[in-house]
């Protein structure tokens, strides 16, 4: 993906199984949420293609929600003036016959939908700690439980990928243990998960694995250990020029790929020059 002379996603390819919980971290600017606009449809990618489940995904949101990928935002966007039922019911139009429009007309036909749709989006409710407020307005909840709406809105898609973008941001601890658990407790549904996150204690107790983007290229993808440990990690959250070959936490073959390359006078860079921008999930 790129913009002007700057390229902001190349070559990101992960894989989140099903039951699995995987971090994606980076330093500002390193092109995580422009990754994952161009997983969901958000941006076309300058190159490349989208895969999920081997199937190349239409740039189109609403698609891609169809497909089975569902996401939250960095800022909340919730329909305000709408109750919380209404903003998870909102959330299932492509798991319905009804349309997004019929849904916020409130059509004949979304009445009837309405009724088959809520029984389920009480239950996700229920799940994310709000059934009781569910006749309450989006905009006069805490600041936490609009997250976990907005959770629960993505959930109400039946999404077999959840991608969260920054889920804990602007939260105080008690909120974000509650999220911990909350992500957990997807995780335990056997929905792959991923998310963005720059709350390191968060991240590293919640995830599986971890990648690192940086410069809008994959570094390393491992255990939490791993990537606390990998050196090139440290360096490019301290601002550090990033000079390295990106590679799945095989950290010592990949530095001494670079320093053969080094020796040998070649730009370890040029490997990677015609490659297109292919991104893929694949939850099994
Ligand atoms: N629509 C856009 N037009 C131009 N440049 C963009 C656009 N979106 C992102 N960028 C640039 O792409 C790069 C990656 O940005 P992105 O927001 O994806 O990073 P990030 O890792 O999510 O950062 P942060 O952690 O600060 O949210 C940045 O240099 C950013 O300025």
């Amino acid at each position: 993906m790129r913009f002007g002379g700057l390229t902001a996603v190349r070559e990101v390819d992960l894989t989140v199984r099903s039951g699995e919980i995987v971090g994606l971290i980076g330093p500002n600017g390193a092109g995580k949420t422009t990754f994952f606009n161009c997983l969901t449809g958000l941006y076309v990618p300058t190159q490349g293609t989208v895969s999920y489940r081997g199937t190349v995904l239409p740039p189109k949101p609403h698609l891609v929600t169809k497909a089975g990928i569902a996401r939250t935002f960095q800022n909340i966007r919730l329909f305000a003036n709408m109750t919380v039922l209404e903003n998870v019911m909102v959330g299932r139009h492509t798991r319905t016959k009804e349309g997004l429009w019929s849904a916020l007309l409130r059509g004949p036909g979304f009445r009837k939908a309405e009724q088959a749709g809520e029984e389920r989006s009480m239950e996700l409710l229920e799940f994310v700690g709000l059934a009781h407020k569910r006749d309450h307005l989006a905009r006069n909840l805490p600041y936490g439980e609009q997250r976990r709406l907005e959770i629960a809105r993505a959930l109400a898609s039946e999404p077999g990928l959840l991608l969260l973008d920054e889920p804990t941001a602007g939260m105080n601890p008690q909120e974000t243990r509650t999220t911990e658990e909350l992500v957990f407790a997807i995780r335990d549904k056997g929905i792959a998960v991923l998310v963005i996150e720059h709350d390191m204690r968060f991240i590293f107790n919640l995830c599986d694995r971890v990648a690192v983007l940086v410069q809008g290229r994959k570094l390393v993808e491992g255990t939490s250990d791993v990537v606390q440990a990998d050196e090139r990690v440290v360096a490019a959250y301290l601002g550090e020029p990033f000079e390295g070959d990106p590679g799945e936490a095989e950290a010592a073959e990949v530095e001494a790929a670079e320093v053969q390359a080094a020796e040998a006078g070649s730009d370890t860079e040029t490997a990677d020059a015609e490659s297109t921008s292919t991104t893929k999930g694949e939850p099994q």
